[in-house]
């Protein structure tokens, strides 16, 4: 017997605009009416000293949830300042759709700096804007075989292996390796359709998502498609975590909503943190400070207008196993 596509069913309930879906049965983790369905988690360590040169608030104030439904899947809840949020996004529009790296574009035109072609004259070229779907770092994903391989790589940014090591220490994710990125960019009619993240050869390693600009809500169910999912609210700056039971569960976003606050936007109060800080991946973390600092204005104005009515999704996988260095002789099971 053909198992019934629960998934779909809940997918297209939400991405339809008529009638227009209710929100009652989307988690919203600080809502109180989900408090059955939610668990406030305690971090494994009080802070670390990077996380405000990397854009972060002090993990004291950091609030981080895990869901009765689904083990192993964490929420941490806007732990980013308003310029941490603004620092990123622009590296996701500026830094990292720029060659060696790949996009979705380059199969149609060769570009060696989309965000730098966006702006002709001081024109802004809004098809070309609209048309960046993702960007891939690291060893790259192939959308068609699912297949990593080690000649196809490009370096992953110091700054966001950083950001990552960070949050997976919070976790008590210590031997986390950031190897493989995909930084998604959703416009308000974008939908991603269900599927599972089973290319890496480690699976066991956790996988983090961070949201930014315009929010989503995020379908998380099970291992096969017969399984109802749960409805996630994914705000600017959340950060989601897959790991154990939920790191093969299917998932989706089948939309994008107008957030109901811009934190991107707001008073910008950041202090540079302890200077003495040690880095595991940046050479010079000065030079954090000084491009965090810079994104007011002017200077900002270009990518303040792109998330206005922008989602962008960063998800930083492991590709390799512990005892692994390189993919050199791995099989794929596909
Ligand atoms: O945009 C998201 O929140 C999810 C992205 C995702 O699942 C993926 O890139 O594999
Ligand atoms: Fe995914």
């Amino acid at each position: 017997m053909k198992e019934i596509d629960e998934f779909l069913t809940i997918f297209k309930y939400y991405k339809a605009n008529k009638p227009k879906p209710s929100s009652q049965n989307v988690i919203t983790v600080e809502d109180e009416r989900h408090y059955d369905k939610v668990i406030r988690f305690a971090l494994k360590q009080s802070d670390d000293a990077r996380t405000q040169r990397l854009g972060l608030k002090k993990m004291e104030k950091w609030h981080v949830y895990t869901f009765q439904s689904h083990p192993g899947l964490y929420l941490i809840r806007n732990p980013f300042t308003s310029l941490g949020q603004r620092y990123w996004i622009r590296k996701c529009l500026e830094d990292y759709p720029r060659k060696p790296n790949r996009t979705n574009i380059d199969n149609e035109i060769n570009l060696e700096d989309w965000w730098q072609a966006c702006y002709v004259d001081g024109a802004s070229d809004q098809t070309l804007i609209k048309k960046l779907r993702w960007t891939t770092l690291g060893y790259h994903h192939n959308w068609d075989t699912k297949v990593y391989s080690e000649d196809n790589q490009s370096a992953l940014p110091r700054e966001l292996a950083e950001l990552t090591d960070v949050v997976a220490l919070s976790l008590g994710y210590s031997t986390f390796k950031p190897q493989a990125t995909i930084v998604n960019y959703y416009h308000m009619k974008s939908t991603l359709s269900a599927h599972t993240d089973h290319s890496e050869v480690n699976l066991e390693a956790p996988l983090f998502s961070f949201s930014f600009g315009q929010s989503a809500i995020f379908l998380i169910g099970g291992q096969d498609k017969s399984v109802t999912p749960t409805a996630i609210l994914l705000q600017s700056g959340d950060i989601m975590v897959m790991s154990k039971e939920s790191r093969l569960c299917y998932h989706a976003v089948p939309k994008i909503l107008l957030a109901s606050s811009s934190p991107w936007n707001e008073e910008v109060n950041h202090s540079l943190g302890e200077i003495s800080a040690s880095f595991k991946y940046i050479n010079q973390p000065e030079e954090l400070y000084s491009n965090m600092i810079k994104n007011t204005g002017d200077e900002w104005n270009r990518f303040k207008d792109y998330v206005k009515e922008s989602r962008i999704n960063i998800n930083v996988r492991q590709v390799l196993n512990e005892s692994q260095n390189s993919l050199a002789g791995v099989v794929f099971n596909s």
